[in-house]
C-alpha cells in the first residue's frame, strides 16, 4: 500500500468515525430531547382541549344551577303550573341558555316536565330529548348531603339518538338553598361541529371528529384528560371523550400543527458533515504536500541514481524536521560513498608498492594518448624500463630490499617526467613503462640517457649484477614517427623489442627501436 493511499484511507476512516459519532449523538441524545420538548408542548395543547371542554360543561352547569336553585322552580316541582313553563321556558330561553333540552324530574325520578328545542336551528326536536337520553342521567344518584344548603350537581357527556350531548343537572333547591330535596333540573346541549371548532381554535390544534361507529377498537385510545406522559413523539394522535359511565362517545382526531419537529439533518449537522467529508481531502492534500511529495520525489531521484549508477545529493528541502534530516543524512551518505568511490578509483589505478600508476592506469592513459596524438598528428613514444638482474638482487639482498629498490627506481623515474600528459607506470614486477606525448626521437633518447644515469646515481649496491656494482636499468623505446605505426599494440611491441635488444646488448643501456 502506498503512503498516499494509506493516508487517504486513514482520513476516510477518521471522517466515518467522526460522522458516526456526530450522527449517533444527534440520534441518541440531542434529537430525542428536541422531540421530548415538542411532546411537552403537545401535552399543553391537549391540556388546553381538556380545559376548554371543562369550561363548556361549567358554563352549562352554571345556567342549570341558576334555574335549579330558584324558588319558582322549587315551587313548580311541587305544584306544577302551565304558567311557569310558558313564562320561563320559551324558545328564547333555550337560545339564550344555549341548551337543546330541559327536564324537570320530580320525586321518585318521575319526569315532571320536559322539552326539546334545537337552539341553533330554532325548532322543536322531533323526539323529546328525554326519550333518548339514557336512563343514567335521570337515575343519577346524588350524594345525600348532610348540609342542608348543599346543591348536588352533575355534569358530563352522554350518548343519545341525537349523538353525544353535554348535560348538567342540579338538585332543585330554594334560592336560599333550603327546603327538601324534591327533584332535579336537567339541561342538555348537543355536541355540534362548532364545539369541535372552538376546541381547535382554543388549543391551536387541527381537530376533527372521528366516526366512533367505524372505529374498530377504541379501548386503547386514551381519554382527552389523560397525559401524554412518555409517549413517543407524534404529530397526530387520537383522543376520546367519555360519558359519565366511562364509555367513549366522541373520538377526536388531533393534529399538532405548530410544532413540527426540525429535520434530523439540520443545517448545522449538514455543514459539519460537509466539513467532515471535506477534511479527508484537505488532509490528503496537506499530507501529500508536506510528506508524500518530498518522499516520492526523493524516491524517484534515488531510483534514477540506481538506474544511472551514479549517486548525487538530493535537492529540495522540507519543512518537516524528520524528512529534512533524512535528506541531509542521505546527502552525507552520498558524499561519503562518492568519496570512497573516488578513493577506490584512484587506488584501482595506483600501484600499491610504488604509489605510481599501475598497469591498468597505464593502459587507460595509453589509449587516450593514442587517440589524442593520432587526432593531432603528434608523436607518441613508449619507453619500457627493466631493472637488470633483479632476480639476483632479490636472491642476494632479500625480497624486502628488492621492494625498496623498486620503490626508489619508481620515484626516480617519475621525478624525471615533468609534463602532465606524460606518465610512468609500474608495468609489472621490476618492469616500468613510460608514455611520452609530443616528444620527438632525440628527446626520447636524451630522456632515456637521463634515466639511465639517474638510476645509476642512486648507487644502490647490487652484488649480483654482472654489469655494475650498483643497480642499473635497461630501456627500450619506440616512437610513432619512426615507422608506419597502425596500432598502439604495435608501438608497445616495438618498445618491448627495443628493451629486449638493450638486454641482449649487455644491459645497463637504452635502445630505440629500429635505430
Ligand atoms: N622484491 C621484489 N621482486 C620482484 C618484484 N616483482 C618482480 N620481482 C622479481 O624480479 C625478478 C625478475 O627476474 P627476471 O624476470 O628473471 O629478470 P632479471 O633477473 O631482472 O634479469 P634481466 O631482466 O634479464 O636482467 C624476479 O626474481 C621477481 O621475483 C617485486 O615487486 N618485488
Amino acid at each position: 500500500m502506498t503512503l498516499r493511499r494509506f493516508s487517504f484511507i486513514y482520513s476516510i476512516c477518521l471522517m466515518c468515525i467522526f460522522s458516526a459519532l456526530l450522527i449517533g449523538y444527534r440520534y441518541y441524545f440531542e434529537y430525542p430531547q428536541i422531540l421530548q420538548r415538542i411532546v411537552m408542548l403537545q401535552t399543553r395543547e391537549l391540556h388546553a382541549v381538556d380545559i376548554m371542554i371543562d369550561q363548556q360543561l361549567q358554563q352549562l352547569a352554571i345556567s342549570n344551577y341558576d334555574y335549579a336553585v330558584w324558588d319558582e322552580s322549587y315551587e313548580f316541582i311541587q305544584y306544577p303550573t302551565r304558567a311557569f313553563i310558558t313564562e320561563n321556558f320559551l324558545d328564547d330561553t333555550f337560545t339564550s341558555l344555549k341548551i337543546d333540552g330541559a327536564i324537570f324530574v320530580g320525586k321518585n325520578k318521575k319526569i315532571q316536565w320536559e322539552r326539546g328545542f334545537d337552539y341553533v336551528e330554532k325548532r322543536a326536536l322531533s323526539v323529546e330529548p328525554l326519550d333518548v337520553v339514557t336512563a343514567e342521567i335521570v337515575n343519577i344518584t346524588y350524594p345525600t348531603s348532610s348540609q342542608t344548603d348543599a346543591v348536588p350537581q352533575k355534569m358530563g357527556f352522554i350518548s343519545t339518538n341525537y349523538g353525544p350531548v353535554m348535560f348538567a343537572s342540579s338538585q332543585l333547591r330554594q334560592s336560599d338553598r333550603s327546603g327538601q330535596q324534591v327533584g332535579m333540573l336537567l339541561f342538555i346541549r348537543k355536541v355540534r361541529l362548532s364545539l369541535i371548532h372552538q376546541l381547535a381554535d382554543f388549543s391551536q390544534l387541527s381537530i376533527t371528529q372521528g366516526d366512533i361507529n367505524a372505529q374498530q377498537n377504541i379501548d386503547h385510545i386514551p381519554d382527552i384528560s389523560a397525559p401524554i406522559g412518555d409517549a413517543a413523539f407524534s404529530l397526530t394522535r387520537q383522543r376520546v371523550i367519555k360519558d359519565i359511565t366511562g364509555k367513549a362517545i366522541i373520538i377526536l382526531n388531533i393534529r399538532h400543527i405548530n410544532n413540527d419537529p426540525p429535520p434530523f439533518f439540520n443545517h448545522t449537522l449538514q455543514i459539519i458533515l460537509v466539513v467532515l467529508i471535506t477534511i479527508p481531502f484537505i488532509l490528503q492534500w496537506i499530507v501529500n504536500l508536506m510528506f508524500i511529495r518530498p518522499i516520492t520525489i526523493g524516491i524517484t531521484n534515488i531510483v534514477n541514481m540506481i538506474y544511472r549508477g551514479e549517486l548525487t545529493p538530493l535537492k529540495g528541502e522540507s519543512n518537516i524536521l524528520e524528512i529534512q534530516k533524512l535528506i541531509t543524512s542521505f546527502n552525507q551518505l552520498v558524499n561519503i560513498v562518492n568519496q570512497q568511490k573516488e578513493d577506490l578509483e584512484v587506488l584501482a589505478l595506483k600501484d600499491a608498492l610504488t604509489g605510481i600508476a599501475n598497469r591498468r592506469a597505464f593502459e587507460n592513459h595509453l589509449s587516450l594518448s593514442w587517440s589524442l596524438t593520432q587526432r593531432n598528428a603528434l608523436p607518441l613514444a613508449i619507453v619500457m624500463v627493466d631493472i637488470d638482474f633483479f632476480k639476483h638482487y632479490n636472491d642476494n639482498l632479500g625480497h624486502q630490499a628488492g621492494d625498496a629498490a623498486i620503490q626508489q627506481v619508481a620515484t626516480t623515474l617519475s621525478q624525471h617526467l615533468v609534463r602532465n600528459d606524460d606518465m610512468v607506470a609500474r608495468y609489472g614486477g621490476e618492469e616500468f613503462a613510460i608514455i611520452l606525448i609530443n616528444t620527438d626521437i632525440s628527446h626520447v633518447q636524451s630522456m632515456m640517457s637521463r634515466l639511465l644515469l639517474a638510476v645509476r646515481h642512486l648507487a644502490i649496491s647490487h652484488p649480483g649484477s654482472s654489469v655494475s656494482s650498483h643497480l642499473t636499468i635497461s630501456l627500450g623505446a619506440a616512437v610513432t614517427t619512426q615507422f608506419e605505426c597502425t596500432s598502439v599494440d604495435e608501438l608497445l611491441l616495438h618498445a618491448d623489442q627495443a628493451l629486449y635488444q638493450a638486454k641482449s646488448a649487455g644491459r645497463n643501456n637504452a635502445m630505440l627501436w629500429g635505430s
